[in-house]
């Protein structure tokens, strides 16, 4: 039997989303019986003719469809952008629709991740952009409760919705400690989760 695993995938140009999905790795690790599998999401084009390199050129192997079918939980990670995830993330969900006819994602745990430049730029809200696509998958959305005493704490990035992280220039991807924390606990619920639900 295979082991079941959590799909985390993430879009990101300057690292922090791809250093977020590390230690939320960390925390579905940390369950047992259950894996991380992590997953880059591709740019998209601005023109349609481009044809994108079927390998990344660095970094986690890009999500599949099949990655997406097959997991037992989701977790989507974004950069914030205008204050709603980022289009490679919009246009990978918009792909989804076969999953959604098919009711594949259907009673799975799901959960969503952002980095951010400034601190009310827009974290919560992009979290809540990634949520409404799962909702109409049917997905089982879980956020962060505040027994997690980062959330009390934290001076920069974590929100109730879901991890976050607050960099405050475009190249620094270096989390906090309590920015650390929540997303460890993040994956952490979601495995557990998904091992309950299934
Ligand atoms: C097109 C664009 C729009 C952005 N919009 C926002 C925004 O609305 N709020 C915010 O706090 N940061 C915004 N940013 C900054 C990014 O969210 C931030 O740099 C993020 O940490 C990048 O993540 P990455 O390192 O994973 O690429 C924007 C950046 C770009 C390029």
């Amino acid at each position: 039997m295979t082991t079941p695993y959590i799909l985390i995938t993430y879009y990101s140009r300057h690292g922090s989303t791809e250093s977020m999905a590390k230690y939320i790795a960390r925390g579905v690790n940390k369950v047992g019986n259950i894996e991380a599998r992590i997953r880059q999401i591709p740019n998209i084009s601005v023109t349609s003719e481009q044809i994108d390199a079927e390998l990344p050129e660095s970094g986690h192997p890009y999500v599949e469809l099949d990655d997406i079918a097959s997991c037992s939980g989701l977790l989507i990670g974004s950069p914030s952008y205008f204050g709603s995830m980022a289009a490679p993330v919009k246009h990978l969900i918009d792909q989804t629709s076969t999953l959604w006819m098919s009711g594949q994602l259907c009673d799975k745990p799901a959960g969503a991740f952002t980095s951010a430049s400034s601190m009310h730029g827009g974290h919560e809200m992009t979290i809540q952009s990634i949520m409404t696509p799962l909702l109409h998958h049917g997905m089982v959305w879980l956020g962060l409760p505040y027994k997690n005493k980062s959330l009390i704490s934290t001076m920069s990035g974590g929100t109730p919705y879901g991890a976050s992280h607050l960099a405050k220039s475009t190249s620094e991807s270096n989390l906090t400690l309590d920015e650390q924390l929540l997303c460890e606990a993040q994956g952490k619920r979601v495995a557990e989760f998904a091992l309950k639900l299934r």
